[in-house]
């Protein structure tokens, strides 16, 4: 299980979370969803680690988190270009066996003796997928990891993900698109302006469009612009 408890964090003096807690049991999906800004990346850095924890407290089987239980996938990879994909894995997670890696290279169309700057944007978020697979942690992290995926690896990446939930994983995933979502998680969390607004349970997600627009006054102004 894992238990995020009243969370508050503030780049400078800009609060972008507030009291922020929730619980993820081994082998599920949470999904995020909150508009832009919202503090879904600040968030997710938090927990894997990336950003100093000021407040609240991260805990995994009832002790603190440690970076050696999580992986993240983040929005932007960045790589030294020059590396082939083969060296990039060698040094980001050395000699593990845990995995075949020709045939998961193959199966996810990853040159791995090509260097990294001729990669696509696709290419890129590929190998880094590979990466935190290799990783193998219990509590796994993507933000936005749909984003530049073509089709078949969209469709590859989503059973990925279920598999990695069959087998445990604690898995937090966003996306700005609710169909991925509704489509792939347990349960969803609506992040309002740095705060949980509402926790949705999968026999809600029907209702989760028609309950957020009622939040909505923009279109409104766009029927008065248009
Ligand atoms: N490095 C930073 N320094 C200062 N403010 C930041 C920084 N990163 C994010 N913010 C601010 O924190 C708030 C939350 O940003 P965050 O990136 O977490 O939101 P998000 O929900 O992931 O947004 P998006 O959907 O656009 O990716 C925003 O107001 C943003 O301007």
């Amino acid at each position: 299980m894992l238990s995020i408890n009243h969370l508050s964090f503030s780049y400078v003096e800009n609060l972008v979370l507030e009291n922020v807690s929730f619980e993820v049991k081994n082998g599920e999906i949470l999904g995020i969803l909150g508009l832009n800004g919202a503090g879904k990346s600040t968030l997710l850095n938090l927990v894997a680690g990336f950003l100093p924890l000021a407040q609240g407290t991260i805990q995994f089987q009832n002790a603190p988190l440690s970076q050696q239980s999580i992986a993240m996938l983040e929005t932007h990879n960045y790589f030294y270009p020059h590396l082939t994909a083969q060296e990039y894995l060698h040094i980001f997670v050395g000699n593990s066996q845990i995995i075949d890696l020709p045939t998961w290279a193959e199966m996810l169309d990853i040159p791995l003796n090509q260097e990294i700057e001729d990669f696509s944007t696709g290419m890129k978020k590929k190998l880094a997928l590979l990466s935190i697979l290799i990783l193998d942690r219990p509590v796994m992290i993507f933000d936005e990891p749909f984003n530049g995926l073509d089709l078949e690896s969209s469709f590859l990446l989503k059973e990925i993900i279920l598999k990695l939930k069959a087998k445990g994983k604690i898995i937090l995933l966003t996306s700005h698109v609710l169909e991925t979502l509704t489509g792939i998680c347990n349960r969803i969390l609506w992040l309002k302006k740095g705060s949980v607004e509402r926790i949705f349970e999968y026999e809600s997600f029907e209702n989760i469009e028609k309950i957020l627009k009622e939040d909505w006054t923009k279109l409104d102004t766009l029927h008065h612009l248009l």
